[in-house]
């Protein structure tokens, strides 16, 4: 059985391109994860997901532990077969559904319980039911239960949640012995926007068996500025052998900005949210279809994408679509949107492997600055 491993095969700067193998195959870094919050990533079917180039996708503990139940998806034969994606998953632990979606939250030294935003049942998640629901699930990579915070937040807070997340951290740890072979767990680096708590937080959890770190509490309200400094603090406390996975990030320019400071892995719910609601992204920047611009526009979004959706249809059809509210117009612009993303995340590698992310970098962001044709 593999085991779970990852490999830097080039760097630029503090940008790495790498390799992390699982059982259940190889997911080159960096790596952008398509949300799969309730075990689909919305209005795409797993295979054309995969096609788009995804390695990985994300399930959330919060989401699947409501409905169908883990212990469910356990019966069923796990998450994997469940919606028939063969390749690796990550789940988060449910911590930050919980603070962003539940009500009636307590949350103690134990745990947290909370009420379920679908039907108002009471629920606990502790840091070792989190893990025995993630291994029911049958998660690939597994996440420490945390708490994260909101920013602003007053620093007694920020510094009272990141200690309870490293006693989590310890908790989760401990509950993950026993999994099978090659499945992994990460820890995730607390601290808000203080700088001597995220340093603490790194050191405390590059000391504990893990075989990852996330950067989590950001992407929640903070300028990207604060974001990209908060990376820039932690990064020389991550173990360089080990990935860094920044949660709920995020926009193109984001990922492009925090690639170049050594991230390996993101996870976002924009590319499949916006396009939803209309949005395109491409090289020419974002693209909102429902403007009367499209309507007789014969272009396809990008002819010269390496992406089969973003060739096939005109724009003129994409703007009726959406504005005949069909379901192919959230269809497509979801499957679009995954490409683009994978895309962008294809473009950073190769760029990391010539040395030449600068440059990569300058010339995309002036792609969208010159905006569309
Ligand atoms: C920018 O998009 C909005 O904001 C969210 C993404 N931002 C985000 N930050 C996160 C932080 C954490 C964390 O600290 N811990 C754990 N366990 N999971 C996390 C998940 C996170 N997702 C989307 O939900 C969307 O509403």
């Amino acid at each position: 059985m593999t085991a779970f491993s990852f490999r830097v095969r080039a760097t630029d700067g503090t940008a790495r391109l790498g390799e992390i193998s699982t059982p259940r195959g190889h997911i080159r870094t960096p790596a952008f994860m398509p949300v799969g919050t309730q075990a689909t990533v919305k209005a795409m079917y797993p295979e054309q997901v995969r096609a788009l180039g995804a390695d990985i996708i994300l399930g959330n503990t919060y989401h699947l532990m409501l409905r169908p139940g883990a212990e469910r998806v356990a019966r069923l034969g796990g998450l994997h077969a469940f919606m028939d994606w063969p390749h690796p998953i990550l789940t988060d632990s449910g911590g930050f559904q919980v603070m962003s979606l539940a009500s009636l939250r307590k949350l103690d030294e134990d745990g947290v319980t909370f009420r379920s935003h679908l039907d108002g049942s009471e629920h606990r998640l502790t840091p070792e039911r989190s893990i025995e629901i993630q291994g029911l699930l049958g998660a690939d990579i597994q996440m420490q239960l945390d708490e994260c915070l909101k920013l602003p937040a007053a620093r007694e807070d920020i510094a009272r949640a990141m200690e309870l997340s490293l006693r989590w951290a310890e908790r989760s740890r401990r509950a993950f012995e026993g999994q099978p072979e090659g499945r992994a767990i990460f820890g995730i680096v607390q601290g808000g926007d203080q700088p001597d708590l995220r340093i603490d937080s790194a050191k405390a959890l590059a000391g504990m068996d893990f075989h990852g770190l996330a950067v989590g509490g950001l992407a929640v309200g903070e300028p990207q500025e604060v974001m990209l400094a908060m990376i820039e603090t932690v990064e020389p406390h991550l173990p360089a052998t080990k990935p860094r996975y920044l949660m709920g990030v995020g926009t193109p320019d984001d990922i492009l900005e925090a690639a170049s400071r050594g991230i390996d892995m993101f996870d976002c719910v924009m590319p499949t949210r916006a396009g939803r609601h209309a949005t395109a992204f491409t090289r020419f920047g974002k693209i909102n279809l429902r403007n009367a611009r499209h309507a007789e526009d014969t272009r396809p979004l990008d002819p010269d994408s390496p992406s089969e959706p973003l060739r096939r249809w005109s724009r003129a059809y994409l703007h009726h679509l959406v504005r005949a509210e069909e379901m192919l117009a959230g269809m497509i612009l979801t499957a679009v949107n995954i490409a683009y993303y994978q895309e962008l995340m294809a473009g950073i590698r190769a760029a990391i492997a010539e040395g030449r992310l600068a440059a990569f970098r300058d010339e995309v962001k002036a792609g969208w600055a010159a905006g569309d044709l």
